[in-house]
């Protein structure tokens, strides 16, 4: 099993290039069972879960070509759902167990087939992270579906979906992602409030309208979708992945030194750049060859401040930086509270950090850190993909030598995060010869 090797203690100077949005690629994969003519997907990341929603489909009977770029962080797929239709429909467990994106191919098999057979995701190390939400809007669009062995069954007696006016209630990406793709095929105009706002839904919005779906609201709460007969092919570039650029400014605030981002959004990533700022970190922004580019600077010895933070549905604090935030704060000055309010099972990483070293305490969901500590390197294990990322910021500040374990959860997430650290001057090895 891989695992990585971190020497720390260096600052971090240079460039690096944020790769395609891991979390806005999965649902633009998962809606390319929607056309009926084959989509062309760019800056997707390289990393395992994007080969396994592939594969997701390639077993339903998605035809798929896929290109890696030069320095292999990218990937281009060309999807083609012509054959789908006459396949099982069924998205196998052995499949959808390592990832539980797999099922947003739910919302677009009902709406284009019928019919469809998805796998449980099951429970994971985050939280219980049910889908009710999602099964209850299909069931009001006219789905029959039940839970058999594992496998959500399910059917549209009428052969169509019907639109509904429907308030989620509570925000759920996932389930805004997966109805919105079901609304576009279905009868009539569908009505989707309390939606969820995060930019990887704009994303796919922006893909399916490319298709020739037709979607009011876009990046607000109040999702209009008015069903048409079918939808066509694409050429859609995914986002840049904002939680591996704010994952980056995480490891400079931590470690110190001075980087620039290129291919940020910064707009989408205000409440990290904010609360870094607050802490003492200074940013600059300007233009680039594409799109923004971002600078992070932190000099050595200079003080951080500790502050708090709380996680919250875009536009607030992601969860998916909660983790990263909190090896920061292990290095700024005073008492920082950070409050988990998405899942209640995200705070796996800071036993690991207490092991490394960092003076905090977990009370339900809340972490208290006391800083500036101390840390130095020792083995440590990851337990999801964002602790894992945590795991080796807190490697970087780490006197002597951390050990990463688990890497497969960072696999999951982060396009050659090892290689691109060591453009940036870190002293980092993937040690175990795998292949993501
Ligand atoms: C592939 C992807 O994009 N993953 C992201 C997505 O996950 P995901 O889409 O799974 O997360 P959700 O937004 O659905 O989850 C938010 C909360 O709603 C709960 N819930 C969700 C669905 C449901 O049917 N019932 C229910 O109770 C969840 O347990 C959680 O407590 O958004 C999360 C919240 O920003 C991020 O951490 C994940 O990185
Ligand atoms: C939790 C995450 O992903 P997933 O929803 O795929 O588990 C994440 O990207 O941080």
């Amino acid at each position: 099993m891989d695992r990585l090797v971190i020497q720390g203690g260096i600052p971090l100077r240079g460039r690096v290039t944020v790769s395609g949005a891991k979390n806005a690629a999965l649902p633009c994969i998962a809606a390319a069972l929607l056309g009926s003519k084959p989509v062309t997907l760019r800056h997707l990341p390289a990393v395992s879960d994007i080969r396994t929603m592939i594969r997701v489909l390639q077993a339903l009977g998605c035809e798929a070509a896929v290109e890696k770029d030069e320095p292999g962080y990218e990937l281009t797929a060309t999807l083609d759902a012509a054959g789908v239709g006459s396949g099982s429909l069924r998205a196998p467990y052995d499949l959808v167990k390592t990832m539980r994106a797999s099922i947003l191919v739910l919302g677009p098999l009902l709406a284009r087939y019928g019919k469809a057979s998805v796998s449980l995701p099951g429970g994971c190390a985050i939280g219980a992270r049910p889908v009710n939400l999602h099964l209850e809007a299909l069931e009001r669009m006219g789905a029959v579906i039940q839970i058999d062995k594992g496998y959500v069954e399910a059917h549209v007696p009428a052969g169509r979906l019907k639109a509904i006016d429907h308030t989620f209630e509570k925000v759920s990406v996932g389930a805004t992602e997966n109805i919105l793709m079901a609304a576009c095929l279905a009868q009539g105009t569908t009505t989707l409030r309390n939606a969820a706002q995060e930019p990887e839904i704009g994303d796919l919005a922006a893909m399916l309208t490319e298709m020739g779906a037709r979607i009011e609201g876009i990046d607000s709460p109040t999702l209009v979708i008015h069903g048409v007969d079918a939808l066509g092919g694409c050429d859609h570039g995914v986002i840049p992945d904002r939680i591996e650029a704010g994952t980056f400014l995480c490891a400079v605030a931590a470690a110190c030194g001075d980087v620039l981002l290129e291919r940020v959004v910064p707009g989408q990533i205000r409440s990290i750049i904010d609360l870094l700022e607050r802490c003492g970190c200074v940013f600059t922004e300007r233009e680039g060859q594409d799109g923004l580019n971002l600078r992070i600077q932190r000099e050595c010895g200079q003080k951080l401040r500790a502050k708090d933070v709380a996680t919250a549905p875009y536009p607030g604090f992601p969860t998916d930086l909660q983790a990263q935030v909190m090896a920061v704060m292990t290095q700024a000055s005073g008492i920082s509270v950070i409050r988990e309010t998405i899942f209640e099972n995200r705070f796996q990483h800071a036993m690991e950090l207490e092991r490394l070293g960092a003076n905090l305490r977990i009370d339900g969901g809340t972490a208290i850190i006391a800083g500036p500590s101390a840390l130095t390197g020792c083995t440590v294990m990851a337990t999801d993909l964002r602790a894992s990322a945590t795991l080796v910021i807190a490697g970087l500040v780490a006197e002597g030598e951390t050990t990463v374990d688990r890497i497969y959860h960072l696999d999951r997430g982060y396009a050659g995060l090892e290689r691109k650290l060591q453009g940036l001057g870190a002293r980092i090895e993937r040690v175990g010869g795998g292949k993501v």
